[in-house]
């Protein structure tokens, strides 16, 4: 089984350096993480609405779907917890309006895109949100190991290229 999430990903540019917005997660699923700003997808919701109602939910910032840009595919595969597997749809959004504020899932924060802080994310987010946010447009499978935290191999489903995790 696989679960349909959408994540959404602000940019803005701040003196010269293009930033994210990425949040803290505060309950559930990667808890203490810094993660994507988004969740999963309600019955019959598309994956651009889920991106705006989890923004909106979860920050209080309300982007509207013809401003989100499709941004790429992740497929997280836990092969020792199939009920974890989703199919994330990333979207990257420029315009916005509202002021991102803390709830009770995420506390927001902005982030230089080139510094990201990978460190205190999943571990497979360097594979993927560079590219997501710089427009390249990833599609991958990343497949955890049976820890369900560390990062057994990343496929590009494009190229068929197999990344196998180094520590
Ligand atoms: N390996 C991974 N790397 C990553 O960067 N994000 C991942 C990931 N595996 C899962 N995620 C993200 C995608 C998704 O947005 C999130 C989990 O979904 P949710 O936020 O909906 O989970 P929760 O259990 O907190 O939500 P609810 O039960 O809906 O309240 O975790």
């Amino acid at each position: 089984m696989t679960v349909a999430v959408a994540l959404c990903f602000l940019l803005r540019e701040e003196s010269g350096h293009s930033c994210v917005l990425l949040g803290r997660k505060k309950t559930g699923f990667g808890v203490g993480k810094i993660v994507g700003v988004g969740g999963k997808l309600e019955a019959g919701e598309s994956d651009g609405d889920a991106a705006c109602r989890e923004m909106q939910e979860e920050t209080g910032v309300c982007v509207r779907p013809g401003d989100l840009e499709r941004a790429g595919r992740i497929f997280f595969d836990f092969p020792a917890r199939p009920a974890w597997n989703m199919d994330a749809a990333l979207f990257v959004a420029r315009r916005w309006s509202g002021v991102p504020l803390e709830s009770a899932e995420i506390a927001p924060s902005w982030h230089r895109v080139d510094r990201l802080p990978l460190g205190l994310m999943w571990q497979d987010a360097g594979h993927w949100l560079p590219l997501a946010l710089s427009g390249d447009q990833p599609r991958l499978r990343v497949v955890m190991r049976p820890d369900n935290q560390t990062v057994a191999d990343v496929e590009n489903l494009d190229t068929g290229h197999r990344v196998a995790w180094q520590f």
